[in-house]
């Protein structure tokens, strides 16, 4: 099957990493992630991402570099996550879907319960951070 493509965002302020726990009627509920969303047809992951983080968060951002991917099946769908860099550049970061957020010291990567599928780009991303 085709996985679906999922964009992620990796906000970084003061040093600090941006997460945002799912909410509790999400299939999956309480976990977390770097927040994004799918593809929509006719989109660049890029354009995907910066409507994704105004529609859940209501802010304006810049997307940066690419980082990484991961793909992961939870069983159904197969789910290929494509990771960037973005600044936040304004707006109150305001929760419209997910139920907490919270800004994460690098080396707390590899202690947050993620979702599956951000597991290795966690820590990938606390390698690149840290060294
Ligand atoms: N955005 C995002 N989704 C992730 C991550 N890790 C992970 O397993 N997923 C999964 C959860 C979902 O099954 C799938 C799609 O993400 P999503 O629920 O954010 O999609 P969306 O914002 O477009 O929401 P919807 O329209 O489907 O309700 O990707 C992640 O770090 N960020
Ligand atoms: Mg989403």
């Amino acid at each position: 099957m085709e996985p679906i493509k999922v964009t992620a965002a990796i906000i970084i302020k003061n040093g600090k990493v941006f997460i945002a726990q799912r909410s509790k009627d999400d299939e999956l509920s309480g976990k977390w992630e770097f927040p994004g969303g799918k593809i929509e047809s006719g989109e660049t992951p890029q354009q995907c991402l910066k409507r994704e983080l105004f529609e859940e968060f209501g802010i304006e951002t810049k997307i940066l570099d690419y980082f990484g991917e991961s793909i992961f099946d939870y069983g159904n769908k197969p789910i290929h996550l494509l990771s960037y860099f973005a600044e936040h550049l304004s707006g109150e970061l305001i929760l419209q879907v997910h139920q907490n957020y919270k800004w994460i010291e690098s080396g707390e990567l590899d202690k947050i319960d993620w979702a599956a599928a951000d597991i290795e780009l966690a820590e990938q991303l606390k390698q690149r951070l840290t060294k």
